[in-house]
């Protein structure tokens, strides 16, 4: 099919250039690629787009900080395009992929396609799609696509590196990416200018896409809000298979969207008709609570921070850094990798050079070397995107053919025998269900704890350590509630929120798969009182417990009455007393984790398959340990009351009356 409206003179080339997680102008292959045709054959019209797909905004569970680091990503971005061309800017198409990039073909005449490869599953599938809508509807259209998100192509370092097989080490990725490159190529040139943009009017009539009425009448969840998840009677015609798939039908992020106020995808082009980036009101939101700003701008400003203290990137060392410093002690730069508003390249290879100017300067001095350095830690992002590559289901247990390790955590993903998941939010009893509201919600009684989630869900970003502290509490330290819950609550708050590293680091985090420690628990107290003496982090995200003298900051429960009305804060009534006991449940984790272990079934095993896993585990702790599994919950999962505290109420009853009133 040839474009019906503006049409290409002289074989030059009109060419779209599609934005997607490269919210960048630096160090962009593709986008050079693209500016290279101008050189081949001549560049006629150059569009810089931006798909804002209404599935994601519906289908994927966004906080409000994300939304907010994407549009001040987006905004950036576009500033920058006009810095290169006056009459350039980033054009926002309102509608879903498949939908608004056959009309721009044709309305503006598309002769080239190019975009940044990305290999996460959801992302395959969906530029599946467009390669096969290329090949039968648009044939003329040359479609060029170049990888740039990590440092070695993951598809690459699987098929060449490693035979096609899954990588969980970062001695194997090692290994296989060498087989690829012997280095991560350098950047590329920033282009210093941009071909115009061509006639952008588009004949809405003619548009392919659904107005903002008929994707509400078509999907009644849109618009309906309710406290349980409401099924889509209507059935979305053009659901996507993989991670999202399982919330089908859902506008999962009607909480926090005001659909009185939602009137984002009214057309194609914005109530303006201007393509102009959206804003969180257009979406219903209110306003982001993180200080963290979105954009290149932004990302290159914190990198060249970085990079000016040589001392610090010489001897950067992760493990050495604290989680709970009030100011970040490691680069904050994952949200940026995450959108591509930093090039993972430039990070490397800047890093690398600073290190090497110092090596120089600084003959014998100590330098910290992999994996603890930054090129270690950029190295374990490019593994996990390896491993998510090489795994089918990757983001959950039943069928992942990483073979995550089968352990029958509570409130885990259940799904029908057609692979569909049963319940987006499977329910379990109360007890569980109430240790993971109060993981959510900071309010475990834990300050270490509670002040780790109150800062995911402030800011948007937490440090590594951190990460570590939160998710083994909720797995396999504490809890036993499954990492599926863990990843979804990080997918919801963190500004880095990632395909690859965040069901990668929570499968290491719970030992399902990477890591097999199981026996090294975090301490809630000991853990972080090595980098905070006096709790200055818990001060800043629980400010009820400001005022309680360091010895019992980390466990304030243990103050005496006397103190604790000195301090103006009643545990169990302005803060609540610790939700379970630490030591007694870890010890119950652990022994459910050695039955898991020895009975090693993983998440595609038959019998994880058909449903009998959990009663085989079951079998094996009562042959083992001469009871139930269940026998001992009663008593552990009491929590201790204090003494004083009224017979008819515990601690939680107390506190979660006084934060309702
Ligand atoms: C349970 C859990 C969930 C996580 N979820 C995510 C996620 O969704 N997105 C995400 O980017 N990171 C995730 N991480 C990894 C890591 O915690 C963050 O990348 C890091 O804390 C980001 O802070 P930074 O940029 O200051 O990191 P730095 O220490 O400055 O490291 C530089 C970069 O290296 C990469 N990196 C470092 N450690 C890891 C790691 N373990 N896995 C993958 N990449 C790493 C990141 O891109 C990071 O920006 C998770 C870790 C845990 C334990």
């Amino acid at each position: 099919m040839t474009s019906t409206k503006a049409k290409s003179e002289a074989n030059k080339a009109r060419v779209l250039y599609w934005f997607r997680t490269d919210l960048r102008i630096h160090d962009s292959p593709a986008l050079q690629a693209a500016l290279a045709l101008d050189q081949e054959i001549g560049i006629e019209a150059f569009y810089p787009i931006w798909c804002f797909d209404p599935q994601y905004v519906w289908k994927h569970r966004v906080g409000v900080n994300r939304w907010n680091f994407l549009l001040e990503s987006m905004s950036d971005l576009s500033t920058s395009l006009t810095k290169l061309n006056p009459k350039q800017k980033l054009f926002v198409l309102r509608g879903s992929p498949e939908k608004v990039i056959p009309l721009v073909f044709k309305e503006w005449g598309i002769t080239h396609l190019v975009f940044e490869k990305d290999t996460a599953a959801y992302a395959r599938q969906r530029d599946e799609l467009i390669f096969s809508l290329v090949k039968e509807r648009f044939p003329h259209i040359k479609v060029i696509v170049k990888h740039g998100h990590n440092l070695y192509d993951p598809e690459e370092v699987i098929k060449k590196g490693n035979g096609g097989k899954v990588i969980t080490t970062l001695m194997s990725w090692k290994k296989a990416a060498a087989k690829v490159a012997d280095a991560p190529a350098r950047p590329v040139p920033t282009p210093t200018s941009l071909p115009d943009p061509g006639d952008t009017s588009i004949d809405i009539t003619r548009a392919d896409t659904k107005p903002l009425e008929k994707i509400k009448s078509e999907n009644p969840a849109w618009t309906r809000r309710a406290n349980k998840p409401i099924k889509d009677e209507a059935g979305s015609g053009n659901a996507m298979e993989g991670p999202f798939a399982k919330l089908d039908g859902l506008n999962v992020n009607r909480e926090i969207m005001d659909d009185e106020k939602f009137d984002c995808f009214d057309t194609i082009a914005g109530p303006d008709k201007d393509f102009a980036v959206p804003t969180l009101e257009s979406l219903g939101l209110g306003k982001a609570t993180t200080h963290i700003q979105g954009g290149e701008t932004e990302a290159l400003r914190r990198l060249q921070a970085f990079l000016d203290d040589a001392v610090g990137v010489a001897t950067f060392s992760k493990p050495k850094s604290s989680p709970n410093s009030l100011e970040p002690s490691t680069t904050l730069l994952s949200p940026y990798l995450k959108f591509g508003c930093m090039s993972v390249r430039k990070f490397y290879w800047d890093s690398q050079d600073v290190c090497d100017k110092y090596a120089r300067e600084h003959k014998g001095a100590t330098m910290t070397k992999e994996p603890e350095n930054l090129a270690g830690q950029l190295e374990f992002r490019d593994m996990y995107y390896c491993a998510e590559y090489a795994t089918a289901k990757y983001e959950r247990i039943e069928g992942n053919s990483l073979s995550s390790r089968f352990i029958a955590w509570k409130l885990r993903n259940k799904y029908d025998k057609d692979g569909q998941l049963i319940e987006p939010r499977p329910r379990g009893d109360e007890v569980d269900e109430e240790r993971f509201s109060a993981w959510k919600e900071g309010r475990t009684g834990f300050p270490w704890i509670d002040a780790i989630m109150r800062q995911l869900k402030q800011e948007g970003w937490i440090h590594h350590l951190a990460r570590h502290a939160v998710a083994c509490y909720l797995t396999r330290g504490q809890c036993y509630i499954s990492w599926e819950r863990g990843t979804e609550v990080f997918d919801e708050y963190l500004l880095d929120w990632d395909p690859a590293s965040n069901p990668g680091n929570w499968m290491w985090l719970s030992c399902s798969a990477f890591f097999s420690q199981y026996f090294r628990v975090y301490g809630l107290e000991s853990f972080p009182s090595k980098t905070d003496k006096k709790g200055a982090y818990i001060r800043k995200y629980c400010p009820e417990l400001a005022k309680f003298p360091d010895k019992f900051i980390y466990n304030p429960a243990s103050a005496p009455i006397s103190v604790q009305e000195k301090a103006g804060c009643i545990i169990g009534q302005d803060y609540p007393a610790p939700i379970l006991d630490e030591q007694k449940e870890k010890a119950r984790c652990l022994a459910r984790l050695k039955v898991a272990y020895e009975v090693n079934l993983h998440g595609d095993s038959p019998d994880v398959m058909n449903g009998t896993a959990e009663d085989k585990l079951k079998a094996r702790f009562k042959e083992k340990m001469g009871r139930d599994e269940d026998d001992e919950e009663e008593e552990a999962s009491t929590p201790k009351k204090r003494k004083n505290a009224p017979v008819d109420s515990g601690p939680m009853d107390r506190f979660l009356k006084k934060a309702k009133s």
